[in-house]
């Protein structure tokens, strides 16, 4: 086992793996209390989530969806709601699996923005983007983009009393393979802890279809790219990652760059630095 294992699990909070579907089932209502409580303690009404088409947000959702009903049910109040939006840059390759997110989710309201005009208004405002090589543009802009994300669920949020959720988990968050102050941004993150593999677990408990439990993960910011697989920008594979944080034995190469990328994205997971 590589040293620094157990200390980086333990600083992420890593669930241990789900002794059957009893287990799975103890974490989901644990996580639905969760968010419940996030709710009652800052008195908003409104959750608010971005639905991609990817297994982390339709996991995110069903749950959300989950609290929100179960809470209505339980009298505390008809005005808890799930709002979930789609938030295409222009068409997304991937729409009809956004669709069967949303169908399975079946939020109480969704909602759609589309971020292109946003995007490219911040960008072309800047006057930053035309030096660069067409990879480093569309690198960038694909970090812009996810910060418009994070822009219009904050202003719906504003808007209704919302929440906003993010879907961090335990493999994205020791790669640090998120946007800083963009999909990292958000005032909940109910995934926390979890491996790639729990997060499916999860999702197929709560009725997400096969198609979405086993969709190649894509942050799907490039547009030189559509669809570009999160391994390959991590340079290894969610399996080795969540072998890491189990504490199971794992190459030293892959263990190597776990850990640098871990080191090198702190700054990601913590406040901003101060005097
Ligand atoms: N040492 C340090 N101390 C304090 N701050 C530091 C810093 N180094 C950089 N920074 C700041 O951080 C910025 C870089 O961080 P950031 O802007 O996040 O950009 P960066 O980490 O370079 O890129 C984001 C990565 O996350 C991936 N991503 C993004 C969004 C969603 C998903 C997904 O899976 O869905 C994945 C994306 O594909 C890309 O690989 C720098 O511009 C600088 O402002
Ligand atoms: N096109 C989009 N529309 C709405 N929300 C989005 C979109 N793209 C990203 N998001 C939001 O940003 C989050 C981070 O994206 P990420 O790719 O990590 O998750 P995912 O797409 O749900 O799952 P996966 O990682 O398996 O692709 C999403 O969970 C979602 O909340
Ligand atoms: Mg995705």
């Amino acid at each position: 086992m590589h040293s620094r294992q157990l200390e980086i699990a333990a600083a992420l909070k890593i669930c241990p793996p789900f002794d059957g579907k009893g287990a799975i089932q103890a974490e989901i209502d644990h996580r639905v209390r969760f968010i419940q409580q996030c709710l009652r303690d800052s008195g908003m009404k409104t959750l608010v989530l971005g639905i991609s088409g990817g297994i982390d947000s339709t996991t995110t959702g069903l749950l959300a969806q989950k609290a929100v009903e179960a809470m209505r049910a339980a009298g505390e109040g008809d005005d808890y709601r799930f709002l979930a939006v789609r938030l295409p840059y222009d068409v997304q390759h991937d729409e009809e699996e956004a669709q069967l997110a949303i169908d399975t989710i079946k939020p109480d309201e969704c909602h759609t923005v589309n971020i292109k005009a946003a995007v490219q208004a911040v960008a072309a405002a800047t006057g930053e983007l035309e030096g660069l090589t067409p990879a480093m543009r569309d690198f960038v802009l694909g970090n812009t983009k996810a910060r418009v994300r994070m822009v219009a669920q904050y202003t719906i949020a504003n808007a209704r009393q919302g929440l906003v959720i993010g879907t961090d988990h335990g493999a994205e968050a020791v790669m640090g393979f998120f946007t800083k102050f963009g999909d990292g941004a958000c005032d909940l993150t109910p995934l926390t802890g979890l491996v790639k593999d729990q997060v499916r677990q999860l999702g197929a408990a709560l009725g997400a279809p096969e198609s979405l439990v086993h969709k190649v993960p894509t942050a799907d910011l490039e547009e030189l790219h559509p669809g570009k697989p999160d391994e390959l920008a991590h340079g290894v594979t969610y399996r080795d990652i969540d072998a890491f944080l189990l504490g199971h034995e794992v190459d030293d190469e892959v263990a190597g760059i776990i850990v640098q990328t871990y080191d090198k994205t702190a700054h990601k997971r913590a406040l901003p630095r101060e005097p």
